[in-house]
């Protein structure tokens, strides 16, 4: 398997280099050169297969050739017998062909744990090999953070950098950061919001001299495939639990970065019968805005209730519109360089919108409709939302294109992270799992720090070891 830039102006990877290298030397981001597929007959033969042998199916092609079958095999056990649930991502039919995945097993109760638990294995399988140290580098509005952070923190050969915005992320997401104690774990708070650490992200893998040329730059954010990859399993294994491929199925995704929905994306272009993606945003809409009114405009962010999702450039729509745009990497650098300039709004030829429309809809849902969907859900059910997964519900509800497909909202995170929305609503706020059951009164560790480029590029070559 080769992945190439969706820039078209950078050199082809293995899967190796996709996974050791952030974005693409043109500033693209790196996707499958040929997207691999599998026959109703195959996907239906693996119905009754526990998901980490699903994984192994779904994940394999992608990592042929640099990762040992058996190998990856012996990750994906390790992984997901560390989840909270034997089913790993078990559904929960909140009404009638309506269900939520929980995503949210996994150890820091989010989904960012699927792909993160294995990233982290993947990268030690690598630099073992290559005998390599790598310096991580991430941007988190929440959820990433903490999952980066776990999947990574045995590494033998890495040193982690996670920036995120100063007071913007819940107490629960912070602590799951930084209480966990290693020399090598550094959590920068920036006066500022997700976007600029994110932009501080990208720019140091655009140019890693601040490194002195030690060490490279990994990426534990989705513009890493090996993110995207990871997601794509858990459509499979929910399509096939309701009864896919000879039924088709819909997702609402709450969406940030647009990662999440990319991956389902990409299952259905490996051959999942998905009829209809719900791109599910809070008041930070560009991307509604942008699927609804064809105006591209980047807006301030925002500060809310589902603070996953303040975000405001999503970095992996870009892979949607290599797609729209049949692969043109020069037009697609020339689009993206508009886009990034955040000062027009940028349109899109209909057509190509036409294109995305045949399969996602959208919605923005505000606090007050997040609030009453908690509410809901639970009047009807019994059943806590996070205020994120409520997002998904409320669109879910709102754009159903058809009654008769099942309808999945993925269940991003668990309500227990999210203390403010939760009280909002009027209920208790759940008791922490037994391995967190302390995360109140660990010590924390963390450097804030101004959202100033030199400062933290400063901060990272400072504190990373040399040997
Ligand atoms: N929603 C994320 C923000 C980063 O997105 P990612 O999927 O690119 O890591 C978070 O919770 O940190």
């Amino acid at each position: 398997m080769k992945y190439i830039s969706t820039r078209g102006n950078a050199p082809e990877l293995t899967f190796e280099e996709v996974l050791l290298t952030g974005l693409a030397a043109d500033g693209g981001l790196y996707v499958p050169k040929e997207v691999p597929t599998f026959s109703a007959e195959e996907i239906a033969s693996w119905r009754d297969l526990p998901y980490t042998e699903l994984a192994h199916k779904v994940l394999y092609p992608f990592v042929e050739g640099c990762v040992d079958s058996a190998a990856l095999k012996t990750m994906l056990d390790e992984v997901y017998s560390g989840f909270g649930h034997k089913a790993v991502a078990p559904l929960q039919q909140i009404d009638h062909n309506e269900y939520v995945l929980e995503l949210f097993q996994g150890p820091t109760l989010a989904f960012k744990d699927f792909a993160l638990q294995l990233l982290g294995r993947l990268l030690d399988y690598v630099l073992e090999r290559r005998h390599e140290k790598v310096v991580i580098m991430g941007a988190t509005s929440g959820d990433t953070g903490s999952a980066a952070i776990e999947g990574t923190k045995a590494c033998r050969n890495v040193d982690i950098f996670i920036l995120h915005p100063h007071g913007k992320v819940s107490d629960v997401q912070r602590r799951q950061m930084t209480t966990v104690v290693g020399d090598n774990i550094h959590n920068i708070a920036i006066e500022g919001n997700f976007d600029d650490a994110q932009d501080m992200v990208k720019a140091s893998f655009g140019d890693q001299s601040f490194l002195r040329g030690e060490r490279k730059l990994v990426a534990v954010n989705s513009i890493n495939w090996a993110r995207i990859m990871a997601q794509i399993v858990y459509y499979f294994y929910s399509a096939l639990n309701l009864g896919a491929p000879e039924r088709a199925v819909a997702y609402s995704v709450p969406t940030g970065n647009f990662g999440d929905i990319f991956a389902g994306y990409m299952a259905k272009k490996m051959g999942l019968p998905i009829e209809q993606l719900i791109i599910a945003t809070n008041s930070n809409d560009v991307l509604h805005r942008f699927m609804s009114k064809n105006q591209y405009e980047v807006r301030p962010l925002k500060h809310t209730i589902t603070p996953s999702m303040d975000i405001a450039v999503s970095s992996n729509f870009e892979r949607l519109l290599f797609d729209l745009y049949d692969h043109d990497g020069p037009a697609l650098a020339e689009l993206m360089a508009r886009m990034n300039a955040k000062q027009d709004i940028v349109t899109l030829d209909e057509d190509k919108l036409a294109k995305a429309r045949e399969l996602f809809d959208s919605q923005a849902v505000d606090e007050n409709e997040t609030i009453a969907t908690m509410q809901q859900v639970y009047d009807e059910t019994g059943y806590l939302l996070d205020p994120h997964t409520a997002v998904g519900v409320k669109a879910a509800r709102d754009c159903r294109r058809n009654q008769q497909i099942p309808m999945i909202t993925l269940g991003t995170a668990h309500p227990v992270k999210f203390e403010e929305a939760v009280k909002r609503a009027g209920f208790d706020v759940p008791a922490l799992p037994h391995h967190l059951a302390d995360l109140m009164e660990r010590e924390e560790k963390l450097d804030v720090l101004p959202a100033e480029l030199a400062t933290v590029q400063g901060f990272i070559a400072e504190k990373t070891f040399h040997d």
